[in-house]
């Protein structure tokens, strides 16, 4: 379970509250109006950011001071963050040793992991000359070897046409099904949040609400997020 235990959290004159829980094993969407915080809360969890107050655990185990790399946690951002001089299958095994010096074992990791995402036979090219999607199949298994159990991803998918992204969530939930792993996952989009249920954290006027059904929130949501959603009055 992720425990946010009495956050606060300031960005200049902006500041965010949370104090929630999201049980383990669960796909939840973040969702509010463009600087609502999203990328904050996320940030906190992932430990980029420090709280004012509060705490972070997960399993009971304190995250607060713990340094973001030593954190149970990968995190998926919308620039995929591949390196560009190097090949699908480096940028991979980056993932398993930052020096890239990978014994067959390690190497034959890489490959598997290359294949489930679909990405037979491209292992060798580097992102250039990969397709958007393609460059998000990389990026996706390289969290993918790294296996920890908490999974945030803000908005990776964003720059992807509709019939990449929707195969890009149907690949993320076969991921987390497989690995039981828990993922928070920003999103603008509401068709994004449904096919994430069961939950959805709100962040509204400066609070992250505890996660909610998905389809309820949706059918009833606060004013700010109507208009934000593009859902009318
Ligand atoms: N480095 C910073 N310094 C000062 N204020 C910041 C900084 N980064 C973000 N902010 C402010 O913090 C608030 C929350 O930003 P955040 O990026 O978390 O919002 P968001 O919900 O992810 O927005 P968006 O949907 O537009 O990406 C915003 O009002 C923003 O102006």
């Amino acid at each position: 379970m992720l425990e946010l235990r009495n956050i606060q959290v300031t960005r200049g004159d902006f500041s965010l509250q949370a104090n929630l829980t999201v049980e383990a094993g669960t796909r939840n969407a973040v969702i509010g109006a463009s600087g609502s915080g999203k990328s904050t809360l996320l940030s906190v969890i992932a430990g980029f950011l420090a709280p004012k107050a509060g705490r972070v655990l997960w399993n009971g185990v304190d995250l607060t001071d713990i340094a973001p790399g030593k954190r149970p946690i990968s995190i998926l951002f919308q620039d995929q963050n591949l390196f560009p001089h190097l090949t699908a299958s480096q940028n991979v095994g980056l993932g398993l040793r930052p020096d890239l010096r990978l014994d067959d074992l390690q190497q034959e990791r890489v490959a598997k992991v290359l294949s489930q995402v679909g990405l037979d036979g491209l292992s060798d090219r580097r992102p250039a000359n990969l397709s958007g999607g393609q460059q998000s199949r990389v990026a996706l298994a390289r969290v993918l070897l790294r296996a920890r159990p908490l999974l945030l991803l803000d908005e990776p998918f964003a720059a992807l046409g509709p019939a990449l992204k929707s195969e890009m969530l149907a690949l993320l939930h076969q991921i987390a099904d497989d690995m039981g792993t828990t993922v928070l996952m920003v999103t603008h989009d509401p068709d994004d949040a449904r096919a994430l249920t069961p939950g959805t954290i709100l962040i509204d006027k400066g609070v992250a609400h505890q996660p909610v059904a998905t389809e309820l929130l949706l059918q009833n949501p606060p004013a700010g997020l109507k208009a934000y959603l593009g859902l009318g009055e």
